[in-house]
């Protein structure tokens, strides 16, 4: 009888992501895939291919709100709901990546002695992760932070799409509308978009423009529109498919520190500019990634508090000025694309190998 995974997270895609990469190695090996996630996270709209199932999840904030009752009902029956599919499936393993919904996932999960295993794409553990710790056999780390994983850290790197690594420098340049007379600037404000950074750079787009071509994500809801027409900027909420070929036109980078973004840039050798979501609105793991990042030297560092027009163009220019010690500093890294280390540790755990 062949094997069946669940696989969960979401919330942003930063929880979703390194499940997509994971699919097409396990499909290969002939294990049913089934994702549980929300009806409205972006987890929906990202999972396909799979029987998507939908249970409800509570948002666990960081401050005081009336939804913070309200959601915990939801989560209450999340993981209700999560445990009768879990029984009609009777999967083999639960991989939980993360994100509010992980959570009555792998509880449920627990319960029902499935074996769960979790990644870590952070520096710190998410709140999910740590409220799932003591019902996982594993955790894959994305950071080598196995000290803190409580004997159960396993470093395996990020799992990357791979297609993300084969894109086209043309076929993206021609997508964008770029002739690459110019170096191509790549701003990623992570999967939800980032505020500050669209701030900064609509402050400096004349001098950006006259310097780079720009291919800005801004996030859902987040596009300008009195910058349409510039023929040196392009800008997307969200870019799904083809963002092989932006990443493979990009020069350089301006960017959260989103774990998965980090490794990506990683992957590809490409210099990022890194500007982390601040304590303010954080518990602070995009500073830790960036900095991890800045000391290895594969990025470059701006803190959202010193974040102006003029600091951000003068930032760009120290980035340009290192951009061969950058990509020669990734080109040796041994942090490699995790894809198959976790799924290697998949496989065993489920007797595949
Ligand atoms: C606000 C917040 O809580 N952010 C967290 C969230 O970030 P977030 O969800 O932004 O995740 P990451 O930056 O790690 O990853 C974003 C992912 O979305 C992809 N992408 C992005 C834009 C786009 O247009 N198309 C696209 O495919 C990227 O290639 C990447 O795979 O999860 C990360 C991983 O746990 C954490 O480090 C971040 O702190």
């Amino acid at each position: 009888m062949s094997k069946k995974i669940v696989l969960t997270g979401g919330g942003s895609a930063g929880h979703v992501t390194p499940n997509l990469a994971l699919i097409p190695g396990l499909s290969e090996h002939g294990i049913e895939v089934h994702y549980i996630g929300t009806a409205e996270g972006i987890e929906h709209t990202l999972v396909h291919g799979v029987p998507y199932h939908v249970i409800e999840a509570g948002k666990m904030r960081r401050y005081a709100s009336a939804k913070n009752i309200s959601d915990i009902f939801k989560i209450f029956k999340g993981y209700g709901q999560a445990k009768k599919i879990l029984r009609g499936l009777r999967p083999d393993l639960v991989f939980a990546k993360g994100g509010f919904v992980s959570v009555p996932v792998a509880w449920a999960a627990a319960k029902l002695k499935i074996p769960v295993i979790l990644h870590e794409s952070d520096y710190t553990p998410g709140l999910a992760n740590r409220l799932c710790t003591k019902k996982a056999q594993k955790i894959c780390l994305s950071f080598d932070t196995r000290g803190a994983a409580g004997g159960k850290g396993i470093l395996t790197g990020s799992p990357i799409r791979s297609d993300l690594l084969t894109g086209n420098r043309a076929a993206g340049l021609e997508k964008l509308g770029f002739s690459g007379s110019k170096p191509v600037l790549l701003i990623m404000g992570g999967s939800l978009g980032a505020q500050a950074i669209n701030d900064a750079v609509d402050a400096g787009i004349d001098e950006l423009a006259k310097r780079y071509s720009i291919v800005h994500l801004r996030g859902k809801g987040k596009l300008n529109p009195a910058l349409e027409g510039n023929p040196d900027y392009r800008q997307f909420e969200y870019v799904e498919d083809g963002l092989n070929d932006i990443f493979a036109a990009a020069d350089l980078a301006l960017s959260r520190s989103g774990a998965n973004a980090i490794f990506e840039f990683l992957a590809l050798k490409l210099p990022a500019l890194l500007v982390p979501l601040p304590l303010s609105a954080s518990r602070g793991d995009q500073i830790l990634n960036a900095n991890y990042f800045q000391k290895r030297g594969y990025a470059k560092v701006l803190e959202q508090e010193n974040l102006t027009r003029d600091t951000l163009l003068e930032a760009l220019s120290d980035l340009e000025a290192h951009r061969q010690e950058l990509t020669l500093n990734m080109a040796q890294s041994t942090e490699a694309d995790g894809t198959n280390n976790v799924l290697n540790i998949i496989l065993e755990s489920i007797g595949v190998k």
